[in-house]
């Protein structure tokens, strides 16, 4: 190719170099430049550029003759690039390496090479080489010029390659959800480079939306600043990478959030020469932080509206977060608490600790994985709030066992102090109705007491105590008799006490201490300082301790009939529990004067009794009693023929002991007569005061003469007593006439009269004698 045809052709356009698809148009037309300037400068016309594409070269070349591609190893070109040096050959005839390289003319002319490396990166990547006769004329200043040529090539080709790797990259951005602009820093930050993708996220037009396109005039108006500052730092600061975050108005009026990358590129110098901006669209982030903040706001809100206090347990770590509310509930400043779990451990009711901590305890050894459970818990300010906690494990660590475990707390004391009140007084109307059920039953004060004894001390809370009924002791003092009370006892002496309860004997006759003071003053007793109580005489030794002590009178139309003593309720007595109990105390009032009343019945109709069949002055049974052992008596006879005897005994000359001591002294032999012969009678014998001095005897299955013996001892008794205490130096005798029934024909008058007649002939034979008929 001559050297007006190459320059034909760089000028048309129609590059020189081969086979590329990598280099651009601009780059191609910088080469072919470099040739023709070569050719030009040293007027040779062999000149060519070769570079490296995959193993294989790539000639710019008007050389004739010379393949535009050519296997790697047989170019001198190639040579050079082994070298990384220059390679001069004076003449490649006489050269070794001629014979099997390339030649591009006529090989019988001698012909020179050269060949001067391009390079990448101190790399050969190809040649600036030519071939001429005359190489050794070449001159110094010809030698440089062609280096710098070279020289000229390879910043050309990294620019090319630069320019590559760009457009490669903008490409992949164009495509992704980054889009990218490059804002120079001159006054204004004029765009000098957009990314396609940038047109769709401002929801513009590419094809007529071009440039100069001002990204700040998307940006909302309050966030301006923001981004004008972001532009500035790069300047002023040097830093080469910051973010930010803005929104942009589209020009529908649509919103959209930005996070911001940007990158300031700066010369040798320091100054910012231009930015590049890389816009990430995070609305729909933007927007589900929203809907996060506002779901997290309304729960919260939730939260605060429920009153919910919130807790965090780790397990492992044994630590707890709570929140606000947590303290405040149970009357805490958030700030300087000590660990939630230690105030929270420290304040639980002791009634509800065990139960609530066994359950939770349960759950962190992932034996459940929810509690929910009502208890106590102490407030500051002393009193206990009632809250309902529920428990949810949420995470579990690598063996399974829980590693985090979340809750909620809920005061909830007075919807439960109204519920306790229910069941409490339920439990109360209970025990009153079993209470009078027992004694109904049973007709017995102290089987009612008892029944209800333990019920009572759990509804109030209390670990021991008693009831005890108001009575007049045998010393006639004031007592208490105790119905129901707890086995406390300790050694000999208390057990000893306690089974007197069980038998029915255990009477308190020392009133002078605490709880004798309920029946003494006729009032409660509360104290809640057992040990400082002045009235308190103290406890026996061996005495289960006495904390606090609660005495309630059992009254009924204001009179006391007993009371109720109560011991050691874990959070003391107070009002409240006197009150709720007020309808208990009552109820066993009236039980324990429907006893008494019933007593009174009881006693009054025994005594009608005995005065209906007992003499009053001997405590004999009287005639009535008689006659209806003797008509028993006769029935047997009649039924199974058995026999029975009858005597009188009549005490002799009664008159005159009347005359001459008094009647009273009379009647006090009549009692020492009658004492005799109840104590000298047979076990089955019936004595009766007949009438007067008179008195009978009935002696079922008996003979005539075992009854004869039988009086016959009766009378030596009598005569053998001493009576002088009721009448001074006066012997006493009795006679007494003796029968026995015969057959069932004869009449109970009969058989009486016989024994009379009987007596009759004893008193005639000169008394103090037995007489049988
Ligand atoms: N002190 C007292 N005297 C009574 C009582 N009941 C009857 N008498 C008296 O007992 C006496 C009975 O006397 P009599 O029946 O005449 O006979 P007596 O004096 O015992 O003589 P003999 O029976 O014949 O030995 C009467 O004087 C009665 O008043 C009583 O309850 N107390």
């Amino acid at each position: 190719m001559s050297k007006a045809m190459l320059a034909k052709q760089v000028e048309s356009n129609d590059s020189i170099l081969t086979k590329s698809s990598y280099y651009s148009p601009t780059i191609q037309k910088a080469l072919d430049n470099v040739v023709l300037a070569v050719q030009d400068k040293l007027n040779i016309l062999d000149v060519a550029i070769a570079l490296l594409e995959n193993k294989e070269l790539l000639l710019v070349s008007n050389m004739d003759g010379c393949d535009k591609t050519v296997a790697f190893t047989k170019q001198l070109c190639a040579k050079t690039i082994e070298l990384n040096d220059t390679l001069r050959i004076e003449d490649i005839r006489t050269d070794e390496g001629y014979v099997n390289s390339d030649a591009p003319n006529d090989a019988s002319k001698m012909c020179g090479f050269i060949g001067i490396p391009i390079r990448k990166e101190n790399t050969a990547v190809g040649a600036l080489h030519l071939f001429s006769e005359n190489i050794a004329d070449l001159t110094k200043e010809e030698l440089e010029f062609l280096n710098t040529k070279a020289e000229t090539i390879s910043i050309a080709l990294t620019a090319a390659n630069f320019s590559h790797q760009f457009m490669i990259e903008h490409n992949l951005l164009s495509k992704g959800p980054i889009s990218s602009l490059i804002v120079d820093s001159k006054p204004g930050w004029p765009t000098v480079f957009v990314s396609a993708n940038c047109y769709s996220l401002l929801g513009l037009d590419a094809k007529t939306n071009e440039l100069p396109f001002r990204i700040d005039d998307f940006i909302h108006p309050d966030h301006k600043v923001v981004f004008k500052r972001s532009l500035t730092f790069h300047r002023s600061t040097q830093i080469q990478d910051l973010e930010t975050e803005y929104d942009v108005v589209l020009p529908s009026g649509e919103y959209k959030s930005i996070r911001q990358v940007s990158y300031g590129e700066y010369s040798e110098a320091g100054k910012l020469i231009y930015v590049r901006l890389y816009l990430i669209d995070q609305t729909s982030q933007k927007e589900l932080e929203v809907r996060l903040r506002k779901v997290k706001e309304r729960s919260s809100l939730i939260i605060e509206t429920l009153d919910l206090a919130t807790w965090d347990f780790d397990p492992i770590a044994n630590f707890t977060q709570v929140n606000h509310r947590w303290y405040e509930m149970i009357g805490l400043n958030f700030e300087d608490q000590e660990p939630a779990k230690n105030v929270w451990e420290r304040r639980l009711h002791p009634l509800d600790k065990k139960r609530v901590t066994e359950e939770l305890d349960d759950l962190t050894a992932g034996n459940r994985d929810t509690l929910n459970q009502i208890y106590r818990i102490r407030h500051e300010t002393g009193h206990w709030i009632w809250v309902e906690g529920f428990g949810k494990t949420v995470e579990y660590n690598s063996e399974g066992k829980p590693s985090r475990i979340i809750g909620t707390q809920r005061d909830v004391t007075e919807q439960h102090k109204a519920i306790i009140i229910r069941q409490k007084q339920d439990a109360l109307v209970a025990l009153m109705s079993k209470a009078q059920e027992v004694f109904l039953e049973e007709s017995d004060l102290r089987a009612a007491c008892s029944s209800i004894f333990e019920s009572l001390l759990d509804l109030a809370e209390s670990e021991f105590g008693f009831i005890g009924e108001r009575i007049i002791s045998e010393k006639g003092k004031v007592a208490l008799k105790i119905q129901a009370i707890s086995d406390i006892s300790w050694d000999t002496q208390s057990k000893e006490l306690y089974s007197r309860y069980v038998n029915d004997g255990l009477v308190f006759e020392n009133l002078d201490n605490l709880f004798g003071r309920v029946i003494t003053t006729e009032n409660e007793v509360i104290s809640n300082d057992v040990a400082k109580d002045a009235h308190s005489s103290g406890t026996p030794k061996g005495h289960p301790d006495m904390d606090c002590f609660l005495g309630l009178p059992i009254k009924f139309d204001g009179v006391v009939y007993g009371m109720i003593g109560l011991a050691n309720r874990v959070v003391g007595y107070d009002r409240e529990l006197i009150d709720f109990l007020k309808p208990l105390l009552a109820n066993l009032g009236l039980l324990m004067r429907v006893r008494g009343i019933e007593a009174a019945r009881v006693s009054a109709e025994r005594e009608l009794k005995s005065l209906a069949t007992t003499d009053d002055l001997t405590q004999l049974p009287n005639r009535r009693v008689f006659t209806t052992h003797v008509e028993s008596a006769y029935q047997l006879l009649k039924r199974h023929g058995e026999s029975f005897c009858v005597a009188i005994i009549d005490i002799d000359y009664f008159k005159s002991i009347n005359d001459s001591f008094g009647h009273d002294a009379g009647d006090e032999v009549l009692k020492r007569f009658a004492k005799i012969l109840l104590d000298g009678k047979r076990a089955n014998d019936l004595i009766a005061r007949f009438g007067g001095e008179e008195f009978a005897l009935i002696a079922a299955k008996t003979s005539i003469e075992e009854a004869i013996i039988a009086c016959e001892r009766i009378r030596t008794d009598i005569e053998e007593s001493d009576f002088s205490q009721q009448v001074l130096s006066r012997k006493i005798t009795v006679s007494i006439g003796v029968t026995q029934s015969l057959t069932g024909e004869e009449s109970i008058d009969e058989i009486i009269k016989r024994a009379d007649l009987a007596l009759y002939k004893a008193k005639e034979g000169g008394r103090n004698r037995v007489e049988s008929m």
